[in-house]
């Protein structure tokens, strides 16, 4: 049987939650501080050259702005590489491992040419801040110290311990901040279960034909180069010029690498598994296309690469952005320098996309030096066993309701993050605000700008995460994990089968780890297909048999597996077991009752106008199966129908074999049996002998009395 983990609540689970609601004064307040953040000029020009007097003062400003953070008697301050910043935040239960929350000090030059209002000015116009760091990054800065302080002064005492690492030379490498910083952890033994840092947003209007925003959480970063091509010639007078010059011979060069791009990777990394998540949010006929990129994947590569964002996701991108040469007007050039910037995509290598530009450029008279360079850097994982990945998922799922899909990428920029990978396999990069393409050219750009309202959530989202992170894995549980959403005025619902093994799904003959979870089983097949639901359908469209039933002795097995058309089966698991089918409900109910064995069950639900119900079911056990007789109902799962009822419920669901019979475990009172029908199946349920587990997390505890039915 497999062993896996699920994200599981805590005791204090059970403690009431503080609202992320914040009185006028303290919302005018934060703001402010905002302002006051954008004012210090802490410029990041060159290694060489950094404002450190704002730098110092911007130290100064946030003991000044955040006294109870600096004065809480189990956090710990300390100034790393002169200016840069780590909390040390201890938490009450030192069984659980800390995790870091990364923001950074320093900016990039702003000249004020091209600005609406002076770019550190931080003035504040028709309801947004103006100014050289408003996304990039003193917004994640600021929200985060400002979230900690409203937690403190409302008491609030973490469970899991945290650092807070805020570096002063990100925009030049962070290599006296972040990498100092690090290294100090790393003295320290610490080993973090999760990096949090900036890199992604909301993104809105960044693909075309996807009308609704969508959140990245990047699980990785693009590798760099910083190459440098020279060119040394005679030098002269330039009445009787040469041939070609150092200037000619450099700018064919860097031309020819302009005008030839690095291969188009689309088909691996991250993006792959955006796009499986995306594909029904597309109109016809985009859908279809993305839905089968085993057909059409050479025409989604090539679309890709026409709009320069999404160009920049699918390869190793080149952007030529320093070149030096020349002397005086009359004098041959001896010497010319060009400066390549180049990204990597994760799936190549510094060496390989070296090999590549001095293939393009092949030109032995150029020199090639590499100013410095690194790799992409690792995935993160990004499955249900991955604590950081899912806690950013279900915080963003409660904070923006309204965002159906969190899918993980790859961030085309670098961040202070890549420093920490000794200390952790999980980065993730994400800020919690919407992002649209114009916004995108203000980074490091002119009019960097965030709307008050932006950032009043951003300080909630992670008031919220850092109250959520008293979940835990939970180790040596096979699970299923139902995600419902809810939107405003209608209900969507969409079921994740997750069944886990050893951290890669395995399912019968498809051999494979799979990301996506609904699977159906043709009547008169033997293989399992993935399936999407009808893009729109409310609640499931019937399949056309009443349900599926798919069984592996143990994990990876590939011929156990059976498709039950009929009322009631006999299920032949290795010899023994059955399993019972209500006739035509499309409700099914499996139950594994040896010792050892596990189940993972699932159901879909009811909802509205009274849709088809269907059950898909997977089953899974070590063993025999238990004798099961007579019809058997499924759990139904109903959602309230207005908006304020619930936003999204994830549920994990354990059952285990106890002395022959199943034992659900209840955890918490976050079930979600909401509706009167639900309770119905809850109590029958409970004289199956059954207890549900549900290390369930809600939108917010204050909305389970609104309930309908609780
Ligand atoms: C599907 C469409 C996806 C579009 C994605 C667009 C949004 C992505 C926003 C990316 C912002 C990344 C922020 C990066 C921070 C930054 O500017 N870093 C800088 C500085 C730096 C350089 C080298 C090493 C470390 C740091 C950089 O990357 O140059």
């Amino acid at each position: 049987v497999s062993r896996s983990k699920g994200l599981r609540g805590t005791e204090s689970q059970r403690e009431p939650r503080i609202p992320s609601q914040f009185s006028q004064e303290q919302r005018i307040a934060m703001k402010e501080a905002l302002k006051g953040a954008i004012q210090i000029p802490t410029v990041s020009f060159s290694p060489k050259e950094l404002n450190t007097t704002a730098l110092a003062e911007f130290g100064e400003y946030i003991r000044k702005v955040f006294p109870t953070v600096f004065h809480t008697s189990f956090i710990r301050h300390e100034v790393v590489g002169n200016y840069s910043h780590l909390f040390t935040i201890k938490g009450s239960d030192p069984s659980m491992q800390p995790y870091i929350l990364l923001a950074h000090i320093d900016v990039v030059p702003a000249p004020d040419k091209g600005w609406d209002v002076p770019p550190f000015s931080g003035l504040e116009r028709d309801g947004f801040i103006y100014g050289r760091g408003t996304l990039d990054n003193k917004n994640s800065l600021m929200a985060i110290l400002q979230a900690l302080e409203l937690l403190l002064i409302r008491n609030y005492i973490p469970r899991r311990s945290f650092f807070i690492a805020l570096g002063h030379d990100e925009e030049i490498s962070g290599i006296n901040g972040a990498q100092k910083i690090s290294a100090l952890l790393q003295a320290r033994g610490v080993q973090l279960a999760f990096v949090v840092d900036e890199g992604s947003f909301i993104l809105d209007g960044f693909i075309p034909y996807l009308k609704k925003p969508f959140a990245m959480v990047s699980v990785s970063e693009k590798g760099a180069i910083n190459l440098m091509l020279q060119v040394n010639t005679t030098t002269g007078h330039s009445s009787a010029p040469p041939k070609e010059t150092s200037i000619g011979i450099l700018a064919a060069a860097v031309s020819r690498l302009e005008q030839t791009p690095m291969p188009n990777m689309f088909g691996s990394g991250p993006l792959m598994t955006a796009v499986e998540q995306l594909a029904n949010e597309f109109p016809f006929p985009t859908n279809i296309v993305l839905n089968n990129l085993w057909l059409f994947r050479p025409l989604v590569s090539r679309l890709m690469e026409r709009n320069y964002i999404t160009n920049s996701l699918v390869r190793t991108t080149t952007a030529l952005t320093m070149f030096n040469a020349g002397v005086k007007v009359n004098v041959i050039p001896p010497v010319a320098e060009a400066i390549i910037n180049f990204r990597l995509h994760p799936a190549q290598t510094v060496q390989e996309v070296l090999k590549l530009a001095k293939d393009i450029v092949a030109d032995d008279r150029i020199q090639f030096h590499v100013l410095d360079a690194f790799d992409p850097l690792p995935i993160s994982p990004s499955d249900d066993q991955a604590l950081g990945y899912q806690l950013l998922r279900q915080t963003i799922h409660s904070v923006f309701p309204e965002v159906n899909i969190v899918a993980p990428g790859t961030c085309i920029g670098n961040t202070d993050s890549r420093h920490y990978l000794n200390l952790t396999t999980g980065i993730y990069r994400f800020n919690p605000i919407y992002l649209q393409p114009q916004d995108f050219s203000s980074i490091h750009g002119i009019n960097e700008k965030i709307s008050v309202q932006a950032y009043e959530t951003q300080v909630k989202f992670v008031f919220e995460f850092i109250q959520n992170v008293i979940l835990h894995l939970e180790q040596d549980c096979n699970y299923v994990t139902t995600t419902i959403t809810t939107t405003a005025g209608q209900i969507k619902w969409s079921v994740q089968h997750r069944l886990v093994t050893g951290g890669k799904l395995r399912l019968g003959a498809l051999g494979e780890p799979q990301t996506s979870w609904f699977w159906r089983l043709e009547p008169g097949e033997d293989n399992l297909r993935p399936w999407a639901p009808p893009k729109g359908a409310l609640g499931f469209a019937p399949l056309p048999y009443p349900a599926t039933c798919c069984c592996h002795p143990t994990p990876g097995d590939t011929n156990l597996r059976k498709h039950f058309p009929g009322t009631s089966c006999e299920l032949s698991s290795q010899g023994k077991g059955s399993l019972s089918l209500e006739p035509r409900s499309s409700r099914a109910l499996a139950l594994p009752s040896c010792p050892g064995s596990d189940l993972s069950r699932e159901s879909g639900g009811q909802v509205g106008r009274g849709l088809p119900t269907e059950t898909l079911l997977h089953g899974w056990g070590k063993g025999q199966l238990p004798s099961l007789r007579g019809p058997q109902s499924s759990s139904l799962f109903s959602v309230g129908s207005k908006p304020e009822h619930i936003g999204i419920c994830s549920v994990a669901v354990r059952c285990k074999a106890l002395k022959g019979s199943i034992s659900w475990l209840e955890a918490g009172s976050y079930a979600l049996w909401i509706t009167r029908e639900s309770r119905s199946q809850r109590e029958t349920q409970t004289e199956l002998g059954l207890e549900t587990t549900f290390p369930l997390f809600l939108l917010s505890r204050q909305d389970l009395p609104r309930l309908p039915g609780v």
